[in-house]
């Protein structure tokens, strides 16, 4: 990237973001193009945060991990839903989940089996707290009693955006595995 785009870059961005995340977030680490950089220099996409808007720019200016970030309000008039490629882009960064497609709306989704139905709603409190927490709600089931499925998408938009992988990392940090069954979840 010359000198020049990535000076422009820089300037869209919060200057307190270290440099070697900020071309981290940019570059990957391979020195390459990352495709939000595309999209954010060919179409000005709108991402989740309304927090990161820099000259009607939005980036994802930090490396930073998803489970150590917040949640923004989904009220924001400007949240948007993330595009598939975006969405695809992030999705290793949340490890067992996958990127499900309903109807048109991207959503994420897991599942997992747990010792017993009372386990489940046990699972389901300690997801609660994090939602609560969070100010952002997956869509719980209970299905065959001890099989557990999660969907997280962003209602207000009919989509995902990055709260919902915000949630999904931060659901991935829970000590869960005293609920659950030791035969793996279907
Ligand atoms: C104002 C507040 O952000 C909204 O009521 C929240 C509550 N939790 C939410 N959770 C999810 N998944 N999607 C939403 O649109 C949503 N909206």
């Amino acid at each position: 990237m010359s000198r020049m785009l990535q000076a422009r870059f820089l300037s869209l961005c919060n200057p307190q973001v270290a440099f070697v995340s900020l071309s981290q977030s940019f570059f990957g680490t391979h020195g390459r193009f990352s495709s939000q950089v595309n999209e954010i220099f060919q179409d000005r996409v709108e991402v989740s945060s309304s927090r990161n808007v820099r000259n009607g720019f939005r980036t994802f200016c930090t490396g930073k991990d998803l489970s150590t970030k917040k949640c923004v309000p989904c009220n924001s008039k400007d949240m948007r839903p993330m595009t598939e490629q975006v969405a695809n882009d992030l999705i290793s960064q949340v490890p067992e989940w996958n990127l499900v497609n309903e109807g048109g709306a991207l959503k994420l989704h897991r599942s997992w089996k747990v010792k017993n139905f009372a386990k489940g709603l046990e699972f389901f409190q300690v997801v609660a707290d994090v939602a609560e927490a969070e100010g952002h709600h997956p869509d719980l089931h209970l299905v065959g009693w001890n099989n557990v499925k999660i969907d997280i998408w962003t209602h207000s938009v009919g989509g995902i955006t990055e709260n919902d992988f915000i949630l999904a990392a931060k659901i991935n940090e829970l000590k869960l595995q005293h609920l659950l069954s030791k035969k793996a979840a279907k």
